[in-house]
């Protein structure tokens, strides 16, 4: 069973004010890219993970963990508590979507993981799992695991897992320039309420983009490239000041958007067509200001059995 799922860009994430649980309630509009991960699951004894990078992607696979703490060996557990069978099976991950990188990589292969254990242990004729029992169990492993499976562009309210897909029309071309070394989301998050605190900023209750809303449903590049919001970028540019000049070089090159993807430090540049992404990741790429760089389009479908 295998199962392939997308990387994700947050449109607009606007965080409100810290909750009694320590999560932030947000506003935040998710975008699936075609750059994915794939998770194999097959019959086995126990809980087997094994990591391996897709083939030409320049994924840091050492930084992701093969033992019971990867999120899609603590999937299948879930899975499995949640059908009453034994947790035997087999996890093979061919990774391109950024470690730590923002694009919710972790979260992908959880829901990938999700999905290929409930239909190999689920019954044929009668599964006992719905898709929205899925996006529970998603939801207990991380604020981003349902959106992987629903894929498309969605927004996510709560902590950014009650969903609702948004109309958009048309296909969205990116450029995104991956950065050495991961960034933490729970260390941006609390760098982000420093910084809030610091300036004594009141945090406003979010709300969805009305331009955002717009420029999806027309489908208009440009009116999204304008739209582009991030409430966590300033914390990941504390964070990591070099992706300051990744951003603005991209602009200069001609980007019509460009913002930090979710906590960091990937950052993402919105082209005009595919011509032009092919343009403009053919310039970045010979500044020197990424590691890699990477075209992806969106809005693609979640988590898919292949
Ligand atoms: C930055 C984003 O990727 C944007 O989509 C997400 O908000 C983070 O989602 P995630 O990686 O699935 O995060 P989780 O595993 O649920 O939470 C990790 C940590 O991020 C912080 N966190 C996450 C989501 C949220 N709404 N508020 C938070 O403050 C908390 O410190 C939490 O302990
Ligand atoms: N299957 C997995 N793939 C990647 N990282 C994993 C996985 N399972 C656990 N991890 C751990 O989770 C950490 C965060 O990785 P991930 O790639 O999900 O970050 P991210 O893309 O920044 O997440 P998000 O965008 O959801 O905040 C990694 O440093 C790694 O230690």
């Amino acid at each position: 069973m295998t199962v392939r799922v997308p990387a994700k860009v947050n449109l607009q994430l606007s965080v409100g004010p810290i909750r009694d649980d320590g999560y932030h309630d947000l506003v935040n509009v998710f975008h699936a890219v075609s750059l994915f991960d794939e998770v194999t699951a097959e019959p086995s004894t126990g809980v087997e993970v094994a990591v391996e990078a897709a083939p030409g992607s320049e994924v840091a696979v050492e930084d992701v963990p093969t033992d019971g703490s990867n999120l899609a060996a603590r999937a299948a557990r879930l899975v499995a508590t949640r059908l009453g069978v034994e947790p035997a099976v087999s996890l093979r991950i061919r990774k391109a979507i950024p470690v730590a990188g923002g694009m919710a990589g972790g979260s992908a292969d959880a829901a990938a993981a999700l999905l290929a254990c409930a239909r190999l242990w689920d019954s044929a004729d009668e599964p006992v799992l719905s898709k929205d029992d899925l996006l529970e169990l998603g939801a207990e492993l991380g604020s981003d695991v349902p959106f992987a499976l629903l894929g498309g562009t969605a927004i996510g309210l709560g902590r950014g897992e009650r969903l609702t897909p948004a109309l958009t029309r048309g296909v969205f071309h990116w450029v995104f320039a991956t950065a050495d070394g991961g960034l933490s989301t729970p260390a941006v998050y609390a760098e982000c309420d420093r910084l809030r605190e610091a300036h004594g900023e009141k945090v406003a209750w979010p709300e969805v983009s009305e331009e955002l809303m717009t420029a999806l449903a027309t489908g208009d590049s440009k009116a999204l490239g304008a739209a582009l919001h991030n409430d966590l970028q300033p914390a990941a540019l504390m964070l990591r000041s070099p992706l300051r000049r990744t951003l603005t070089t991209g602009m200069d090159l001609g980007a019509i958007g460009a913002l930090v993807s979710g906590s960091g430090p990937t950052c993402a540049f919105l082209a005009d067509s595919e011509e032009h992404a092919a343009e403009l990741a053919a310039a970045l790429s010979g500044v020197g200001v990424a590691k890699s760089v990477v075209r992806a389009s969106g809005a693609v479908p979640g988590a898919t059995i292949i």
